[in-house]
């Protein structure tokens, strides 16, 4: 997943832009970029690494001008290669920047016709840089350069794009424009400040980045819909594309997004909170005679479910491991050596916690079983009597292709596997999941009865519908080997 933001402002944005992206810095940790736009110029800066890596003095005095968006990019395809951090440029029409949070699934017939019947080259392995040449080319082909013909550009890249997109694009004598996939898989949300009496507009992946640059929220962007942003602060929008299903991403609400934003009007945070009152209701009904003593979290992500696991139990929540706030989040490290030994020198228990006592342990998933596996270990080392595991998402058993980098089936734990068999690997006493439409109702939430999510690394349904050969072809480009061999 990746972090987008940009800004329509009054004065220089880039440092503002830079704050944002630390906010965001959760969704992807792999490269950052920045581009702005005096009116008259527009500069790029990006590299690999966290953004405090990325951006020093010198680069950041480089950045002009009251319009810009900002990228932190966790790679779903091509390379990890810094000629693959956004934002992407490309001069034609009028000079264009792109970022872009989610994965098509028709990259490869995209980048054919982008070539062949567009006439424009795409220079990496990136699907972000192939949707960044059709929307090109879908606005170089309108007659003018207004807002309207941005829309119908917009309209263009809905027929062709397939799968989960959040874009912010500056295009350079006109402004913003953002967009949302006609499902809305991937969140965006617009925000606005008053300043000097006028209106300075943002928009981001997620609400906490307004929040901390003062922006209030004003909505989510819904499905299908473009929002332009003028270089002299004007806002409109408009719906680009067929009346889609709306389908955000529920993997956002169990572990992507901070548990402090907002995302299509649902509390991250309670929605952490409502899958442990019925993971814990679920518990109690299985297993009432339970001999849980104490509720423990594998931080960072559970903890908002945990606590309410241990009210519903009536035990005791207790802080066992301690997380370095140095190492990053493992999950969405590139390689499968990286991730194991990252769980290590990341958390660590403290034994009095342990010793002697039947603990639950929570996670918010359990996907390739990287944590959990070491975590069980460890709270037997530290003088568990029992350990018990639950998770309070449900079994994650394929693939995730709209901008989660879970491409390959093999590599999750619960694939073609039992409960029981995934409790067996794992090693811990009994193991118990979330049950699916459980997770659906706790996320909607009593204000969003009914209301539908993307759950298809949990159910294995694609709203999109995927081409033949695709899940094949995925894997041969993504899977772990895949990566390995080719960083080697
Ligand atoms: O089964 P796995 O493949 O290990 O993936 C699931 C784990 O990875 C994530 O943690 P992560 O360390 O990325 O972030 P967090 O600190 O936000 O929990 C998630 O919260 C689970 O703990
Ligand atoms: N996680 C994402 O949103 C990735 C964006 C894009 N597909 C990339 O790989 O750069
Ligand atoms: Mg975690």
């Amino acid at each position: 997943m990746c972090g987008i933001v940009g800004i329509v402002g009054i004065h220089d944005v880039a440092a503002r832009l830079y704050d944002g992206l630390t906010v965001l810095q959760h969704r992807g940790q792999d490269a950052a970029g920045i581009a702005t736009s005096n009116g008259r110029q527009m500069r790029v800066e990006k590299g690999n690494g966290l953004v405090s890596d990325v951006f020093d003095e010198n680069s950041m005095s480089l950045l002009h001008g009251n319009i810009g968006i900002a990228h932190c990019r966790y790679p779903t395809a091509g390379s990890e290669g810094s000629d693959e951090a956004q934002p992407f440029y490309v001069n034609s029409p009028y000079g264009i920047a792109l970022a872009h949070n989610g994965n098509l699934i028709n990259t490869e017939t995209l980048r054919k016709e982008v070539f062949e019947q567009d006439r424009r080259s795409v220079n990496t392995q990136s699907d972000s840089e192939v949707l960044l040449n059709v929307f090109a080319h879908e606005l170089a082909i309108q007659s003018e350069l207004s807002p309207e013909a941005a829309f119908r550009a917009v309209e263009g890249v809905n027929k062709r794009a397939k799968g989960g997109y959040a874009v912010i694009c500056m295009v350079m004598g006109l402004g913003l424009v953002a967009f949302r996939d006609p499902n809305a898989i991937r969140p965006l949300v617009l925000g606005r400040r008053e300043l000097e009496g006028q209106f300075e507009y943002a928009v981001a992946s997620e609400s906490v980045a307004l929040d901390v640059l003062g922006f209030e929220r004003m909505r989510d962007i819904e499905p299908g819909e473009a929002v332009v942003i003028t270089n002299d602060g004007r806002l409109l929008h408009q719906h680009c594309a067929a009346q889609g299903l709306m389908r955000p991403c529920i993997f956002e609400y169990v572990y992507f997004a901070r548990p402090d934003s907002m995302m299509d009007n649902i509390s991250v945070h309670k929605a952490r909170m409502r899958m442990g009152v019925t993971l814990g209701e679920k518990i109690l009904r299985e297993r009432p005679d339970h001999d849980i003593d104490v509720v423990i979290p594998i931080p960072d992500t559970s903890r908002d479910a945990a606590l309410e696991i241990a009210n519903v139990l009536g035990v005791k929540y207790r802080e066992g491991f301690i997380k370095n706030r140095y190492v990053g989040r493992t999950f969405i490290m590139p390689g499968q050596q990286e991730r194991s030994k990252s769980v290590r020198r990341k958390l660590n228990p403290i034994p009095l916690e342990f010793k002697g006592r039947v603990v639950l342990l929570v996670d918010d998933s359990i996907v390739r079983g990287t944590t959990s596996k070491q975590i069980v270990q460890m709270a037997r080392d530290a003088g568990a009597k029992k350990v018990y595991l639950a998770s309070a998402a449900p079994p994650v058993r394929y693939p995730n292709i709209y901008g989660i980098d879970m491409p390959t089936p093999t590599e999750l734990i619960a694939h073609d596997r039992s409960e029981a068999e995934v409790e067996r690997l794992i090693g811990c006493d009994w193991l118990i999941y979330q049950d699916l439409a459980d997770m659906e109702v706790a996320v909607a939430g009593p204000k969003h009865p009914g209301m539908k999510f993307d759950t298809s690394c949990f159910s294995g349904e694609y709203v999109t519908g995927v081409g033949e050969g695709y899940f094949e072809q995925l894997q041969s480009q993504r899977s772990d080997d895949a990566k390995t061999k080719r960083r080697a």
